[in-house]
């Protein structure tokens, strides 16, 4: 797939890499993907993928994830714009882990946790200025099976 990238396109894509996990490391396997320092890419054998945005394992990444690529769009639905913000990967690859919906360790903050800290950090500015009405929708599929939460 070929898709359009850098600051005049409205679809972003970032790349998180996890290093590997328990089971990963018992069996032996090998991290085949490298974060290229310094530069928003991926290598995996002599090929070199690049995307806008990209963070390997170390750190704080969904902090940096946070800031650069959603904190602005939270900002936007202030000035009116719509936002999506979505993980898409084969499974265990770490959409669950990224986004925050299942956070059992306090150290780890993921996208959705801090986008709803920015989002009512930002009414609680403005609540004697406007009146706002907030509507949560939740989808998420289990086995084939889609569960819609609408609070
Ligand atoms: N950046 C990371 N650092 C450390 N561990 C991670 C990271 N990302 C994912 N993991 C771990 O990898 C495993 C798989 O992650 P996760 O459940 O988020 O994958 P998923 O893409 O949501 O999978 P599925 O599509 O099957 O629901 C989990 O044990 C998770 O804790």
């Amino acid at each position: 797939m070929t898709m359009e990238h850098g600051e005049d396109c409205c679809v972003k894509v970032a790349v998180h890499a996890r290093p590997l996990i328990g089971d990963e490391k018992l069996q032996g396997c090998k991290d085949c993907v490298t974060v290229v320092p310094g530069k928003p890419q991926v290598q995996i054998g002599t090929h070199s993928f690049t995307f806008d945005h990209v963070y390997g394992s170390s750190g704080t990444p969904s902090a940096a994830m946070f800031d650069e690529c959603v904190a602005p769009l939270v900002g936007g639905l202030f000035q009116g714009y719509n936002a999506t913000v979505l993980a898409y990967g084969q499974t265990g690859s770490g959409k669950t882990y990224t986004m925050g919906t299942a956070c059992k360790e306090a150290t780890h903050v993921g996208i959705i946790p801090r986008a709803m800290a920015a989002l009512f950090d930002k009414i609680d500015k403005l609540k004697n200025q406007v009146d706002f009405q907030l509507r949560v929708s939740f989808i998420e599929e289990v086995e084939n099976v889609i569960e819609l939460y609408v609070c």
